[in-house]
């Protein structure tokens, strides 16, 4: 078993998922930036500048991070996964654990990819990792230890909610919680964008809008209460939110809400199609 804070956690492709989780694994003491190191190759790679500045290792070379690390965590977009692990394959041995966060790429491509019996792990995490408030989903791969699932959970629950869940089901979760603070953050730009057309100052608006929606999530995880349900303790009789709350039924805000999601989750798995 590794011991945490000497855990080595290697990033190939060192852009913003592989920072938000880098930085919100430093902050959760799982592990320390002197075993943390990232890859990128171009020379002049601001990304690579960024992650030096957290104190974590760099290199240009992918199968350097694959030789100092325990687990080693593909963070490139998801047309140069085939490439990256590619150039990995003749490094990776069945001590590393290869942990892959890109869109739509299946387990079963990651493992043709690599050589045979290589332990492999697909996260869809979000970047709210950075703050320790992800929200993480992982499957495992067919060679896989069961004490490489707990490793998994163990690390994503570091920085925030973290779920094992059927591979069927990963695309889905991109669509939902991977995508979704593009569309929190919409709703709170919007929001704020309200209260200023009625007069609140700009700054007070977005503090007001983003506390807004940290404590309507809080309700559902901590209360356990149905969404529904708090929405009605909301709604007073003849009050001002059940007016606001026929607009937004009538403009579609559900079932905006459930296409975006369904968009996403095709658009992950058409991906998987293709690479
Ligand atoms: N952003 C998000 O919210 C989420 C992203 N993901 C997944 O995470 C992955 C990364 O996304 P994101 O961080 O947003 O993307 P970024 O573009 O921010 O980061 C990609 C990184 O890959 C590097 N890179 C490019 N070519 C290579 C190569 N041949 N070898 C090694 N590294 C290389 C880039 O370096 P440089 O540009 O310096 O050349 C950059 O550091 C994607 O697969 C995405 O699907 C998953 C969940 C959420
Ligand atoms: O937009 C993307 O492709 C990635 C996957 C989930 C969030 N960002």
């Amino acid at each position: 078993m590794i011991k945490e804070k000497t855990l080595r956690i290697g990033f190939i492709g060192c852009g913003k998922m592989a920072q938000a989780l880098a930085k919100g694994f430093i902050a959760s003491g799982i592990t320390r930036s002197e075993n943390i190191i990232g890859s990128s190759p171009r020379i002049d790679s601001m990304f690579i500048e960024e992650f030096s500045a957290i104190g974590c290792s760099t290199t240009h070379e992918n199968a350097q991070v694959v030789e100092q690390a325990d687990v080693i965590i593909v963070a490139t977009k998801p047309p140069l996964v085939p490439k990256v692990l590619t150039e990995i394959n003749p490094v990776v041995n069945s001590d590393n654990l290869i942990v892959s966060i890109a869109m739509g790429i299946p387990l079963i491509n990651l493992e043709q990819m690599l050589p045979r019996k290589t332990r492999v792990i697909r996260v869809m995490p979000n970047t709210p990792v950075l703050v320790r408030s992800g929200a993480s989903v992982f499957s495992c791969g067919t060679s896989t230890r069961s004490e490489d699932a707990t490793l998994t959970k163990r690390l994503f629950t570091a920085v925030g909610l973290c779920e094992e869940v059927p591979e069927v089901l990963i695309d889905a979760c991109t669509g939902l919680s991977g995508s979704g603070p593009a569309y929190m953050y919409i709703a709170m730009e919007a929001l704020a964008d309200g209260g200023v057309k009625m007069g609140i100052p700009r700054d007070l608006a977005y503090k007001l809008s983003a506390q807004t929606l940290i404590g309507a999530a809080k309700m559902v995880l901590e209360t356990g209460r149905h969404p529904g349900a708090l929405k009605d303790d909301v709604c007073s009789p003849a009050g001002s939110t059940i007016q606001a709350v026929y607009f937004l039924e009538k403009s579609g805000f559900r079932s905006s809400l459930m296409e975006a999601v369904q968009a996403a989750t095709l658009k992950s798995k058409q991906t998987g199609r293709k690479e």
